[in-house]
């Protein structure tokens, strides 16, 4: 397909997906240039747009290394703890005065303590990011990341802003760029006065930085892009996620019972769930597993190719844009029986799962470009929803029908 200007392949069925994500993986590892990329990803000197090169090789090393490492994870095991006991209470003080609750709040504040609490070392409050707090900059945001833009198919439509989306981002970037200066800042006045803390992810980015021995370009703009991925990246992905198995469970009653009845077995109802339970909760990772099938938070994957490549026998031109749509492969009737139906059963047996060997289902991405927060995020997800299930009975307003 041509969209304007650009060669677009669109990539719907398992089969293909290994092709273009594993056996040339390599040759579409680059993410194309798009207008959401200049402002939110400083120029695409983040991970998530950069280009693929030396420079987004050694930052993704960097930020596996330094957060997302299974060490990195566990030492943040208390922290999750904490967050996610906080959330139970507040519930449970909500339900004691039958006060209604805007669970999407809950969850999104929740998955953004733990990120600042991880990244920057401290959380910050809603306001602190402007006015409009948190969760509807990171709405916004994400609308905009995913919206067709006219400019990025037409290059020569790009200045006129037809959509009026420069202008939307523009806005949005401010916002987090005065947000990231404020972290950085707080870091380096902490630093001067000699505060006592334990070195955080914003130190060792801004360590690189100082110590002008990365090896490549490494300013403050690279520092603040990288770090606005981890918030970008690390909280809406899990909020989602958790917000769509935790609605799938609700509309499922008998998924919910079967839930409750593991939780029972394996954690008992005298305590709450651990992260050392999660390996003996199978049906919460069936749950986990078939939410992500039907409800991918990133429904589509934005790879580009770099060079020439000739795929199952058509050729396909350097620059080509590679869309794979996660969404319609997580449906697929050749690789999934009734495929809209909610059946965590249907993983019973099965070895098909989440972490990228399995085309029929690939969530998290797969190959180079693969997501590098997996562990973090199925980790999270797991365990704000065993949570929740365990310590609450959930069912559908009045009249609502169950699915
Ligand atoms: C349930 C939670 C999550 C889901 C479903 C998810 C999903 C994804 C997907 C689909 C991609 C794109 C893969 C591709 O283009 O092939 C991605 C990339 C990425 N994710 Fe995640 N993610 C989650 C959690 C996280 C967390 C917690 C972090 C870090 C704090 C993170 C960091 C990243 C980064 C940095 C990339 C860009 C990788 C690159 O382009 O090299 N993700 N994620």
């Amino acid at each position: 397909m041509r969209f304007g200007t650009v060669p677009t392949i669109i990539v719907s069925s398992p089969a293909a997906a290994e092709l273009f994500l594993k056996k040339h993986d390599l040759v579409f590892a680059n993410r194309p240039h798009h207008e959401a990329s200049s402002y939110l990803g400083y120029e695409q000197r983040n991970i998530i747009f950069g280009r693929y090169g030396p420079y987004w090789r050694n930052m993704r090393k960097v930020v596996t290394l330094e957060l997302l490492s299974n060490l990195k994870i566990s030492q943040f095991l208390p922290m999750r703890k904490t967050e996610i006991d906080i959330l139970v209470y507040t519930l449970k003080s909500a339900a004691d005065i039958g006060e209604t609750v805007d669970m999407s709040i809950r969850i999104a504040s929740v998955t953004a303590d733990m990120t600042c609490l991880m990244v920057f070392g401290r959380k910050y409050a809603d306001k602190d990011l402007n006015e409009e707090g948190l969760k509807e900059v990171m709405k916004e945001t994400m609308e905009e990341a995913a919206a067709f833009n006219l400019g990025d198919y037409f290059p020569y439509l790009r200045g006129l802003d037809l959509q009026g989306s420069a202008r939307r981002l523009k806005k949005l970037s401010k916002i987090f760029d005065r947000f990231v200066e404020r972290i950085i800042d707080d870091h380096v006045q902490n630093k001067k006065e000699k505060q006592q803390r334990s070195q955080d992810f914003v130190d060792t980015m801004m360590g690189i930085m100082e110590s002008g021995e990365a090896g490549f370009d490494f300013d403050r703009r690279h520092v603040k892009a990288v770090l606005l991925d981890m918030l970008i990246a690390g909280m809406d992905t899990s909020a989602a996620t958790v917000e769509w198995a935790l609605s799938e469970v609700i509309r499922h009653p008998a998924v919910t019972k079967k839930l409750q009845r593991e939780l029972e077995e394996v954690v008992g109802l005298d305590q709450t769930v651990n992260e050392s339970h999660l390996s003996s909760l199978k049906y919460i990772d069936y749950v986990v597993r078939e939410s992500m099938r039907l409800h991918p938070v990133g429904p589509l994957l934005i790879h580009e190719g770099m060079e020439d490549c000739e795929v199952n026998g058509f050729h396909i031109q350097k620059k080509s844009r590679v869309l794979v749509n996660v969404w319609a492969i997580g449906r697929d009737p050749d690789a999934w029986t009734n495929p809209k139906t909610f059946s965590p059963e249907r993983f019973l047996g099965s070895n098909v799962d989440v972490r990228g060997r399995d085309f029929q289902l690939i969530p998290f991405g797969t190959g180079r470009r693969g997501c590098p927060g997996l562990q973090l995020g199925l980790t999270i997800v797991q365990l704000m929803v065993a949570q929740l299930v365990h310590c609450f009975d959930w069912e559908l307003p009045d009249g609502m029908q169950t699915g």
